[in-house]
């Protein structure tokens, strides 16, 4: 299954997938950059004059509400309705899910348009689901276990591969589930780490037109692989920024295959 996952991450290299994206101003620049570091190609745009002729020429979308307002979320929905039209791919990175009542409001809309993906840290997975009363902001407030039927009922409710990100990396499809535990608590002290893994997330969806949850797995790996390695480098959050990406685009198969911490269960793949 290593084997497997480096394919994906070889397939970015190779295809290097147009990944559109609707962001927030936090972390354009940094999924940008993690974006070219893997080999895939970015591009923000929110213009509704624009939106449906970019989603066409994308391989995937990425819809992160970090920064919404009333525009940018009608833009959200013309790209979203033309990935859909279009059978193209679309993650939902429900950023602050929980902290006001306008997040949450819309991205009950947003859900409706069944996402392929959805990726979120744990608190933001269980406001989602309508699981729990309120976070802090955009930073978790709870672990990965406590989100798991948020998971399982989002799935079920969205038909969408469904990723909580943490200490603990837990992705959900109908078939069963599967953890990682790659990564470093360092990743925490630097912002835009989970937009990231949605970014990465939507340029491996991008080289599949099926194999979703598979490529869900091996954006995660490499992101907490990624992070371990640039951890081991980094006395502080500035530097881990720099050796995180150096990382993402110096990574070879052996140092991959030999750190991935992978456990299934429930029937996995
Ligand atoms: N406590 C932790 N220990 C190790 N790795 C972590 C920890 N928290 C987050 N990570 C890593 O950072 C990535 C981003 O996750 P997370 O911090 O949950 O996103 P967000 O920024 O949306 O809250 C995870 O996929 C994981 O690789
Ligand atoms: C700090 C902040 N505020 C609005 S969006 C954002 C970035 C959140 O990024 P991440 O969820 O990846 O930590
Ligand atoms: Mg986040």
């Amino acid at each position: 299954m290593e084997q497997q996952l480096w394919n994906s991450v070889l397939a970015v290299r190779e295809k290097s997938p147009l990944v559109h994206s609707i962001t927030n101003y936090v972390v354009m620049n940094n999924t940008a950059n993690a974006l070219l570091a893997v080999g895939a190609s970015p591009v923000m745009a929110h213009a509704y004059s624009e939106v449906h002729d970019m989603v066409a020429i994308a391989g995937a979308l990425i819809i992160n509400i970090g920064t919404l307002d009333e525009y940018w979320v009608e833009s959200m929905k013309l790209a979203i309705s033309q990935a859909n039209t279009l059978g193209k791919p679309w993650l939902l990175d429900p950023v602050g899910a929980g902290a006001t009542p306008y997040r949450n409001k819309v991205l009950q809309e947003l859900l409706e348009y069944q996402p392929t993906v959805i990726r979120g840290n744990a608190s933001e997975i269980m406001a989602l689901a309508s699981m729990s009363a309120g976070t802090k902001g955009v930073d978790s407030t709870n672990h990965t276990d406590e989100a798991l039927d948020a998971a399982i009922q989002l799935n079920q409710a969205h038909g969408s591969v469904v990723c909580v990100s943490g200490a603990t990396d837990l992705i959900v499809q109908e078939k069963g589930c599967l953890t990682l535990t790659n990564g470093d608590k360092l990743m925490t002290r630097v912002t835009g780490m989970g937009c990231t893994a949605s970014a990465l997330i939507g340029a491996f969806c991008a080289t599949t037109t099926t194999h979703y949850f598979e490529a869900t797995v091996a954006a995660m790996a490499l992101m907490g692989i990624a992070g371990e390695i640039a951890a081991e480098k980094s006395p502080g959050p500035g530097s881990l920024q720099l050796h995180f990406l150096d990382t993402l685009y110096q990574i070879n198969k052996d140092e991959f295959v030999q750190r991935v911490k992978l456990e299934e269960y429930n029937g996995g793949f």
